[in-house]
């Protein structure tokens, strides 16, 4: 093994290393790892390992701001370090390639509609000493990277600082304040996005800093931003619009203050009054967003008693955002929701029918995917629609075991699950994703050992069928024990209690059909004047 270093003042990020072994006359081509990179936006520091083989003699020097003839950093759709690890300890940026772009190219096409794809910039703070964060900073900031760009947006770099707080004014340090304007500048960033919520006050503080037309935004606004984008139902966007509402009105700033410019600065104030009629006027639409609102989840309501009329157990699937939630939907009812590889691609729950080969049956409703960090505001937003989840009878919680960060996305997942006081309803945790793992056969044993959980793979339909059974034994559970003489004429609602329910026994009696079974309680309440013909026929048996 052998290693070198060089530096280099074009700004690159980890994400666009595409570095390409330029091969010299009687040399083969041989792999490298590109190990380490450190820096800011104006120089870096990339160590290489490289495997000695073949006599290879890696001892050429390389001078500062001099890319090395080995390195072709131009040719970044060479695929020969698609796999190139990086760390970036500090700053990432990405390399752009010169004349390349024109503002055409930036026009992309997201979910049916058209969007300028903004060049977006992310700032982390990691806290010392917060135990509570489940996830590290470069795994959280990666995760912003993927709603940053399930939201349309280009990222151009990050950049992390750790404190032991957030400074009150600016969220961030001062000396990281112009690093990042100075990445602005030399990224031609638009929107800088930070990973944790911030207030009114560090938001104004920043954009100031910054200066120009740059956004500053959080991670709730994008979210926010994603959902606004996706909402496909009139209840989601009624839903959504309103927490953006609510959660704009004590960050009015910019908006008004081109009069005091316009003016020349002789009215001050005058945006300042401006802010205010602009609240009161958000004030009002917030107020008619909450009345339709109210209105819309007054017929839901109306639809899903109409449902609750019909005496299938509810099941719902819950889990991390591209869990794979939609996927097991479609596979197990044939629906033709949306599932692909992006963050928040359910808004709306959509519940179907679900028939297993031995005649039972379950709804399975699939809903909206939490996030770690999921901002209070709009789980509170959402509370609606999830309102499916509290009235299920049983919760699955899909799991994308092939993920790195399963256990801490599980963990996520509980904590909001607990917020929504879900926690009660009986639940079954699936392990996703099982074809994409490295050793299936440890995750199945390991699934095993812990009991109630079951691995399945919602894209190829291993394991579906014990999913089911797992749901049906489960649903048992929830079921009460009834003992019911069904008359003769009432043969509909014996082969529901079949389709619903776990029968035990059939007894054919002069009166009618005696039957033990276990049923859904809204089923049991229904067979309520039959179970006391069975009272009254002194039929009843110990179970
Ligand atoms: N390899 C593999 N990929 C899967 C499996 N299940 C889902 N996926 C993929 O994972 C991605 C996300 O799947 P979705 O079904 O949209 O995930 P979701 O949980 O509904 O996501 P949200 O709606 O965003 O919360 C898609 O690209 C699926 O094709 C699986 O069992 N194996
Ligand atoms: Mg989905």
């Amino acid at each position: 093994m052998s290693s070198f270093s060089f530096s280099s003042s074009s700004p690159v990020s980890k994400f666009q290393w595409r570095a390409n072994y330029n091969p010299q006359p009687n040399r083969p081509i041989v792999p490298f790892t590109l190990s380490l990179l450190r820096g800011n936006c104006y120089s870096w520091r990339l160590s290489c390992n490289l495997t000695q083989q073949h006599g290879l003699d890696f001892e050429e020097s390389v001078e500062q701001d001099e890319i090395p003839q080995f390195l072709d950093f131009s040719a970044a759709e060479e695929p020969d370090m698609e796999k190139a690890t990086i760390d970036a300890p500090c700053t990432t940026l990405r390399k752009k390639k010169r004349g390349e772009e024109s503002l055409d190219d930036r026009f992309k096409l997201r979910n049916g509609k058209e969007v300028f794809e903004e060049k977006a910039y992310l700032v982390g703070v990691e806290r010392k000493g917060d135990g509570e964060c489940l996830f590290n900073i470069e795994e959280s900031l990666e995760e912003l990277e993927q709603l940053a760009d399930t939201a349309g947006l280009m990222v151009v770099g990050s950049t992390y600082q750790k404190l032991a707080s957030p400074n009150p004014r600016t969220y961030i340090g001062s000396g990281k304040v112009s690093e990042i304007k100075s990445a602005i500048h030399a990224l031609d960033v638009e929107t800088v996005i930070f990973d944790d919520e911030l207030s009114p006050g560090q938001l104004r503080n920043l954009e100031k800093a910054f200066g120009g037309d740059v956004r500053v935004c959080d991670r709730t606004a994008l979210i926010l931003d994603i959902f606004n984008q996706r909402a496909a139902t009139h209840e989601a966007a009624l839903q959504v619009a309103l927490a953006q509402m609510e959660y704009q009105l004590p960050r009015l700033t910019r908006m008004w203050t081109h009069l005091e410019r316009q003016s020349g600065g002789q009215v001050k104030g005058m945006g300042e009054k401006q802010i205010e009629v602009d609240k009161r006027i958000l004030r009002t639409q917030i107020g008619v967003l909450k009345k339709e609102l109210e209105s819309v989840r007054k017929h839901r309501k109306q639809y899903r008693s109409r449902r609750v009329a019909i005496p299938v157990p509810v099941v719902s699937l819950v889990g991390y955002t591209n869990a794979g939630k939609s996927t097991l939907l479609n596979q197990l009812t044939g629906a033709n929701v949306l599932a692909e590889n992006r963050l928040f691609a359910t808004l709306d729950p959509t519940t179907r029918r679900v028939q297993m080969h031995n005649g039972k049956e379950f709804l399975l409703t699939d809903t909206v995917g939490f996030i770690q960090k999921l901002p209070t505001t709009l789980v509170a937003a959402f509370r609606a629609t999830l309102e499916e989840i509290s009235e299920s009878c049983l919760l699955v919680h899909v799991v994308d075991i092939s993920h790195p960060l399963a256990n801490q996305q599980i963990e996520a997942v509980e904590k909001v699950m607990s917020e929504l006081d879900v926690s009660s309803i009986p639940n079954l945790v699936v392990w996703n994703k099982v074809d994409r793992v490295d050793d299936p056969q440890k995750v199945k044993l390991e699934a095993e050992k812990s009991g109630d959980v079951i691995c399945i793979s919602a894209l190829t339909g291993e394991g579906l069928d014990k999913f089911c059974n797992a749901v049906q034994e489960k649903l048992k559970d929830s079921m009460v024990w009834v003992e019911a003489l069904l008359p003769f004429d009432k043969g509909d609602l014996l082969s529901t209690i079949h389709k619903v329910g776990m029968v035990k026994e059939t007894e054919y009696t002069e009166n009618g059909t005696l039957i033990r079974a276990h049923v859904p309680l809204r089923f049991a309440q229904l067979l309520k004047p039959m179970r006391h013909l069975v009272k009254d026929t002194s039929l009843c048996k110990e179970r």
